[in-house]
């Protein structure tokens, strides 16, 4: 997909998104619908000027470039679609997600209610749904109540992405308007959906509304499902604190997702409090010696008496096989952190009671809570306004709040990962106060990646590296951080922890 970049003064630059016009001249134009309905026509400004862009960093420099811009989200005054002439279908794809039946409503009855658009089709399971299954209708009547339950109830799937097949299938069912709700390899198969259809030279939308309980979309601030996900983590991890505290050295390890992206872990740490060691992909732990998990373990139970331990299902783990869609799979991380905590213990004959709690599809087979309800609502209407505007090969989302159309090539690039060299990491490291595990001198040993020994020194490279994607300059407050947690564990329990 060739970037469709426009600048303008003083560093500007817009990373615009695909429109009909790009490849389809003298479509035919109609006044928006939404000039004649009275909720929004009183409402003077409405419509979004066709110059309105979003900032995608929002902290600039005086003399800085005004940088990279996302062109602004919502209804304009021509639309590329009379509403008779809609054909759209959903189709929801990969992991579940709390308010994929959100979006799903919030389509439908946004292009019914806003645009007259009555030809709303369901595709069944996923991305093979479009070729495999039989389609269903969709109306607000059928709709109406499917955002308190959880799941999609049109169904999802990994793997069976087969691209000549999916547009055969848009073009024999005279589909125009595609929304595609997924993750990363979702939005991935989308793009690729575009590029056919735009060779093809068809007039139909395709736009992607990103969805993942992982988060690991970049550039959006955030996937819906995301707050949901981690507030039902609360849950279990309440659970793990509870039954830790009421033994004598309790030991509480909650599991929780997170392939390669460790957010949910992360922010579930930091909302409960009661998590005294987050473990994610990112960061690189071992065990043993000095510095280490089990070191710190002990510490805490001398100093607390019990302890809870929250762990990725990406962290330190070697991938055991494949699924459909390619993505990594693993064997069961938090059975072998029991074990290993367990053995470690018994071997030094100090008892603890160790309990497991593994809520993984707990937190993200539930209805979405209020605030991702509101986010899948802006969601949907965003991605409809775009589509009857005739722009297409896009997601939507928000930068810095504000929801943008951003083109497909930017989110396929690179996924979205905790950068343990930014803030958010080091605020929960001092929220925990739990060893960073960057003990300059060791390398981290994680059991089950024998092959592939992660260093735990970050080199000065990767920290410039860091800086430069992520616009911070935290290395250097962070390299003493970890100075600072050396100290207190090479102490032998003399240093009072800061909890
Ligand atoms: N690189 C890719 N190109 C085309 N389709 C893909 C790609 N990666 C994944 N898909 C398809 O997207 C769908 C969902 O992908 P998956 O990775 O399982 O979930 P998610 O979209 O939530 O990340 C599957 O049907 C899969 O085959
Ligand atoms: O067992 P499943 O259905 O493959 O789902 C497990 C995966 O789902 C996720 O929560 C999200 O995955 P996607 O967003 O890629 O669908 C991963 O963290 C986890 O590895
Ligand atoms: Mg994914």
């Amino acid at each position: 997909m060739e970037p469709k970049i426009i600048k303008g003064d003083g560093g500007y630059v817009l990373d615009d998104v695909p429109h009909f016009s790009d490849y389809l001249p003298n479509l035919p134009t109609y006044p928006n619908p939404l000039q004649n309905n009275p909720s929004y026509s009183v409402t003077k400004q409405y419509f979004v000027d066709f110059d309105d862009t979003v900032v995608q960093r929002a902290v600039q420099h005086k003399d800085g470039p005004r940088g990279i811009h996302f062109r602004r989200q919502g209804p304009r005054q021509k639309v590329y679609f009379a509403p008779d002439e809609v054909k759209a279908c959903i189709v929801t794809c990969g992991g579940l997600c709390p308010g994929l039946n959100t979006v799903i409503r919030e389509l439908v009855c946004g292009l019914d209610y806003m645009y007259g658009c009555k030809n709303i089709l369901g595709i069944q399971g996923g991305y093979k749904g479009f070729y495999a299954r039989n389609t269903i209708p969709l109306t607000p009547k059928i709709v109406d109540s499917i955002h308190k339950r959880g799941g999609t109830i049109l169904g999802s799937s990994r793997g069976g992405y087969v691209t000549s097949k999916i547009v055969d299938s848009i073009v024999d069912r005279g589909i125009n308007q595609v929304y595609i709700i997924g993750g990363d390899g979702t939005q991935k198969g989308a793009s690729v959906i575009y590029e056919e259809v735009r060779k093809r030279g068809l007039k139909v939308a395709v736009v992607g509304i990103p969805k993942t309980i992982d988060n690991d979309i970049p550039i959006i601030d955030k996937s819906f499902g995301f707050d949901t996900a981690v507030e039902e983590a609360q849950r279990a991890i309440n659970a793990a604190h509870t039954e830790a505290e009421s033994v004598e050295n309790g030991v509480g390890l909650v599991k929780l997702m997170g392939r390669d992206s460790g957010f949910i872990a992360m922010y579930a740490t930091l909302a409960s409090r009661d998590v005294d060691c987050c473990l994610i992909p990112e960061s690189p732990f071992y065990l043993e010696g000095p510095g280490g998990l089990y070191e710190f373990v002990g510490r805490r139970l001398r100093d607390n008496g019990h302890m809870v331990i929250v762990i990725a299902e990406g962290a330190g783990e070697k991938v055991e096989e494949r699924d459909a869609s390619g993505n990594k799979a693993f064997k069961d991380v938090g059975l072998w952190l029991s074990h290993m905590i367990k053995e470690h213990f018994a071997q030094i004959k100090l008892n603890i009671t160790l309990k497991y709690i593994d809520p993984t599809y707990m937190i993200r087979a539930v209805p979405a809570n209020a605030s991702d309800n509101v986010y899948c609502t802006i969601l949907a209407q965003s991605a409809i306004h775009g589509a009857m505007a005739g722009y297409t090969g896009c997601i939507v989302g928000p930068v810095n709040g504000r929801q943008c159309y951003i083109p497909f090539y930017r989110i396929v690039d690179k996924p979205n990962k905790v950068v343990i060299t930014d803030r958010m990491w080091a605020r929960l490291l001092s929220s925990t106060n739990q060893p960073s595990f960057m003990n300059p001198h060791k390398e981290a040993f994680i059991e089950g990646k024998q092959d592939e020994m992660v260093l735990s020194k970050i080199t000065a490279e990767e920290l410039t590296e860091n800086e430069k994607s992520t616009g911070t300059s935290t290395s250097s407050s962070l390299l003493d951080d970890n100075h600072v947690d050396n100290q207190l564990l090479t102490t032998n329990g003399s240093t009072p922890l800061r909890k």
